[in-house]
């Protein structure tokens, strides 16, 4: 594809993720539209087509995939409905940025894989939005200069202010730790290789039967320990910190200090409170670098390959969380299409 035209894009899921989405589409992106929106709620699809000049509203991803003014989609359903979106999309051969999680778990990733390997071409640019945040941007540009030295250990902290009532244990990992899964993998350039989760006594402030915070431990190939803080029901913000120690220094993002009050006697802050105020910047960047690679004809960013790996590593760790201990991650060969 090369079009002059702007990217006419359906967005599947009209969610808080979907429905942001299509507001950056249509308000803060250039060289897309929104010409369909689909979700399983008839009634949530159609308020968001509403204030949509141009767009149509369905309940069935597939018949919008299948419509003529349709050039690309967006996914944002729910992580396993992802799936039979995916596939639905391979088949009209249609580009796809697809929220993450790819899909839940490493089997279902995997048959995505093989889909798009049967096309021949990447058609997915997967959502791990921290890829494009000015701040992980700055460091892993350092750490590619290599003034650092080698890195040792990365050193994590995610918080959400509460989950959701749908939140499970297993979800700190699965929906949340998916993150910093990605986030090592390409700031160190490792696979990782095992893992374990450490249990600290619940917090008062967590759902009764909710595991919460973690502690998780990611060991990679390249001999980097990277550990994750996940903390779903701190109730003060949204914080997610990186730390790195290499061989000749260290290097720290996320400590949301870019202003400083002093007022009587005090001095400090404000935190931010969920994602979308955090990485506002980062899913501009994400949205406008897929609709203009998309455009080009090119598909760049974190890969089916990236999203399978998380899969997998997000699935050892549910085990580890599950039955304790150390467990290893078992990934198939990297495919050609990938490297
Ligand atoms: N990158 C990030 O930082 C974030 C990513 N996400 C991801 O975005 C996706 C959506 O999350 P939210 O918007 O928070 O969830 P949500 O629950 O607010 O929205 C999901 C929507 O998908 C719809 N849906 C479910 N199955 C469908 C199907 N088969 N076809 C069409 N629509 C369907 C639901 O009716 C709902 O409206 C998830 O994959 C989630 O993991 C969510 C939060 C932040
Ligand atoms: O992806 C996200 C949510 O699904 C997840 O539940 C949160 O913990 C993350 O901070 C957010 O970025």
């Amino acid at each position: 594809m090369n079009r002059r035209e702007p990217l006419r894009v359906a967005v599947i899921g009209t969610g808080r993720m979907g429905a942001d989405h299509v507001r950056r589409i249509d308000r803060v992106v250039s060289g897309a539209r929104v010409t369909a929106v689909v979700d399983i709620d008839a009634e949530r699809a159609k308020a968001v087509a509403a204030g949509v000049d141009g767009c149509t509203a369905h309940t069935d991803p597939a018949a919008a995939m299948a419509a003529a003014d349709v050039d690309a989609v967006l996914v944002a359903s729910s992580g396993p409905a992802h799936e039979a979106a995916l596939l639905t999309a391979f088949e009209h051969d249609l580009p796809v940025l697809c929220e993450k999680p790819l899909t839940p778990d490493a089997a279902s990733a995997l048959r995505v894989m093989e889909a798009e390997q049967a096309l021949g071409h990447r058609r997915v640019q997967v959502g791990f939005m921290r890829r494009y945040d000015t701040e992980y941007v700055r460091l892993k540009s350092l750490l590619e200069t290599g003034r650092l030295g080698r890195p040792l250990m990365l050193h994590n902290r995610h918080r959400n202010v509460s989950s959701p009532p749908f939140f499970t244990s297993a979800m700190l990992i699965s929906d949340s730790v998916a993150h910093e899964v990605d986030a090592t993998r390409w700031l160190l350039g490792h696979e990782i290789t095992a893992v374990t989760v450490l249990r600290p006594t619940p917090s008062a402030g967590a759902p009764e039967g909710l595991t919460d915070p973690q502690f998780v431990v990611l060991e990679t190939d390249g001999g980097a320990l990277s550990d994750v803080e996940i903390f779903v029901n701190c109730g003060f913000g949204y914080q997610v910190q990186a730390e790195v120690v290499c061989e000749r220094g260290t290097a720290r993002i996320g400590d949301g200090h870019a202003l400083v009050t002093h007022t009587a006697g005090r001095w400090g802050g404000t935190i931010t409170q969920d994602w979308t105020e955090r990485f506002a910047q980062a899913y501009d960047d994400e949205i406008q670098t897929w609709v203009d690679t998309t455009r080009r004809g090119e598909i760049t960013g974190p890969s089916t390959w990236d999203g399978y790996a998380a899969a997998a590593v997000c699935e050892a760790g549910v085990r580890a969380l599950e039955a304790g201990g150390r467990v290893e991650v078992d990934l198939v060969e990297k495919p050609a299409l990938y490297r």
